[in-house]
């Protein structure tokens, strides 16, 4: 295994996972220890050896993070290595998916059987931690749980232009099948542990949307089983009612069991130009022109840095045939190397504009060693040159993990005091929005990059409305999303910080605007408020006919505000002193 030139460090890895090892085992009979001495006493329902350990775990995350969630994360990351190549090399998969399927019908048939329509409803068994959502999914605690244990890929047909993938397959090991056949999802998504179900039961977008719209729209086939453990194939032309209303429907019309998705063909690397802005004005008129153009650029982006200042990212993708383009080959990912948003950064500096090549695979995964910009407060130090050739060979944190290890006081700060969220709304509304995004949270870097919204006619609008305003000759409007993740300023500050008044101000404004919030993140809206902001109607009438109430949780039920994290603020310090 040569990935990242990890290989040679492998002896290390040993060492240091015994070492790590023998921490996670000694910590909590350090805490036993504890409290047989009488030092921790007992508040309020929660024993004193889980109280203690709780504290720790939420004192001393840092050591948490890089002691457990690291080496976590590390192990997990080769088993799958070995598994999906297993799996890949020996074409295992195909065999067993319809027996796969077969357990999924029959789990849905037992609960039929058993009489649960209408008293207890379904869902997929995949454990909350595990997923990419900051949500606690509180609600599968009263659903059936159904295994849709599908995770390979079934068919790669580069002629038809599709691959053919069960839906736990992730992107890295979508872009481990993929890339070496010189071929990427047409939206192939940059985070490794989001997997093609929630993508598509969810939303997907990645940096070249503004070509082809979100993930659905290169959706060539759900094949789902219904509440009823009949096995459908779902096209835009067998079942066009049905094809519209599954994206967004997360998991409630139906349990995916495969799908087809469009594929294209990709060169080695990406040839990416950094622009500086140093005014808002230049950020979004060329954001506009570049998206809108009739030959707009494969790959677009912006990091904004500031209110004023940002650079924007053009990708193509390029063969490196000659010397001059070999010495501007920079493989980003690399254990060694800086995290990509601080190496975006410098062309703000006086290094002004520059263009490099980036490996695909190392393009696709660039936010993967910083999660984005969340590992700075996680690992402070993880940026550090001595850290990254020390510790960097293993990677970043998984998100799992990281959530495995969230206490419950972690988790409130995680709402209260720190923001993740993304909305997408029209392109003409970037200048305002940094602002309103600057006044509500003042946190940069910011994400943006657009993506195409299409009009699928009257009969056929889904969840997202059919845009208004559509670009002269083309059939979409132009929209962007808007990423905000980390601490506010503020809370830096120590100064007084009201989220849910930050967070409901920025859905009224997304709705207002005609725009939509994602999903995966929390919201704080009313069931009205949710249904003012997506269409609902072809949703309602799909979950009439495929006799879904009382069988699914409705949408609304599967995001709504968690009971016990998401109240007053007040009400959720006064749950943090318990
Ligand atoms: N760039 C991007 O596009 C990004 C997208 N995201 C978000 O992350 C989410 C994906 O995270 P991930 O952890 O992979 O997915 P999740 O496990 O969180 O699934 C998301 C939803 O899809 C449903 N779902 C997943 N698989 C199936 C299936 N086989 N059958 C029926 N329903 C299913 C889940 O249902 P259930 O609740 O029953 O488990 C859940 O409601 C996306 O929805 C997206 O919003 C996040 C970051 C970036
Ligand atoms: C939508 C995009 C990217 C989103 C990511 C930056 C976030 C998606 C899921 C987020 C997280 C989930 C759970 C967490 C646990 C918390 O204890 C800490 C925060 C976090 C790690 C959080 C961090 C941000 C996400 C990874 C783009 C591609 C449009």
């Amino acid at each position: 295994m040569q990935r990242n030139g990890r290989s040679l460090l492998y002896p290390a890895f040993l060492t240091l996972g015994g070492v790590c090892l023998a921490s996670i085992v000694a910590l909590p009979l350090g805490v036993k220890a504890r409290v047989a001495k009488g030092k921790v006493k007992s508040k309020r329902g929660m024993d004193p050896f889980t109280r203690f350990w709780m504290e720790w775990m939420t004192e001393y995350r840092g050591v948490v993070m890089v002691m457990v969630v690291l080496p976590l994360s590390f192990a997990f990351e080769q088993y799958f290595e070995v598994r999906d190549w297993f799996y890949r090399t020996f074409q295992v998969a195909p065999r067993l998916h319809d027996a796969r399927v077969r357990h999924v019908q029959k789990q849905v048939r037992r609960w039929n059987a058993a009489g649960l329509r209408g008293k207890r409803t379904m869902c997929t068994a995949r454990a909350s931690w595990l997923t990419m959502s900051t949500r606690t999914a509180t609600f599968k605690e009263d659903c059936s749980k159904i295994e849709c244990c599908l995770r390979d890929i079934l068919r790669v047909d580069v002629e038809k232009g599709f691959v053919r993938t069960e839906p736990l397959v992730d992107m890295r090991y979508m872009t481990r099948t993929l890339v070496p056949l010189g071929y990427q999802l047409a939206i192939q998504v940059e985070m490794e542990s989001l997997t093609i179900g929630g993508l598509c039961m969810g939303l997907g977008m990645e940096t070249n949307s503004h070509r082809f719209g979100l993930l659905q729209e290169t959706v060539l086939a759900f094949e789902i089983v219904t509440s009823h453990g009949e096995l459908l194939r779902v096209t835009r032309e067998s079942n066009p009612d049905l094809f519209y209303a599954l994206p967004w429907s997360h998991g409630t019309l139906g349990f995916l069991v495969a799908v087809e998705l469009k594929i294209i063909p990709i060169k080695p690397y990406v040839h990416v130009r950094y622009l500086p802005c140093h005014t808002q004005e230049e950020l979004c008129s060329q954001m506009k022109a570049l998206s809108e153009a009739k030959n707009p650029p494969e790959f677009l982006e912006a990091t904004v840095y500031s209110k004023e200042t940002s650079v924007i990212q053009v990708g193509e993708f390029a063969d490196v045939d000659s010397p001059e383009k070999r010495r501007k080959v920079n493989g980003v990912n690399h254990f060694w190397k800086p995290w990509y948003y601080l190496h975006v950064e410098e062309a703000l500096t006086n290094k002004g504009p520059f263009d490099e090549y980036i490996p695909v695979r190392h393009y696709h995964h660039r936010f993967t060693r910083s999660i984005f910009w969340e590992l700075r407060d996680l690992i402070p130090f993880g940026n550090h040159p001595l850290y990254r050739c020390l510790l960097g060979w293993l990677g970043a944190p998984k998100v799992s993990f990281i959530k495995l290890t969230m206490t419950p006081q972690i988790r409130r700060e995680v709402v209260y005091k720190h923001v993740v969220q993304d909305i997408i709304i029209p392109v003409d509304e970037m200048a305002h929005s940094i602002n309103l995004f600057h006044e509500w949270f003042e946190i940069y870097p910011l994400l943006i990059f657009p993506i195409a919204i299409f009009d699928h006619g009257p009969a056929h609008e889904g969840f997202l409305r059919n845009p208004t305003k559509k670009i002269p000759g083309k059939n979409c409007q132009m929209f962007f999303d808007l990423g905000v993740y980390g601490v506010p300023d503020k809370v830096r500050r120590k100064e007084a910080w009201d989220a849910k008044a930050r967070i409901r101000a920025m859905e009224k404004y997304t709705r207002d605007v005609g725009g939509y919030q994602c999903l995966y993140a929390d919201t704080f809206m009313d069931e009205k408020e949710f249904r003012l902001m997506f269409n609902h109607a072809l949703y309602d009438k799909m979950r009439e006919k495929y006799d879904c109430e009382g069988a699914f949780p409705s949408i609304y039920q599967k995001i709504r505000p968690e009971a016990g994290v998401l109240e007053d603020e007040g009400d959720a310090n006064e749950k943090t002193a318990v």
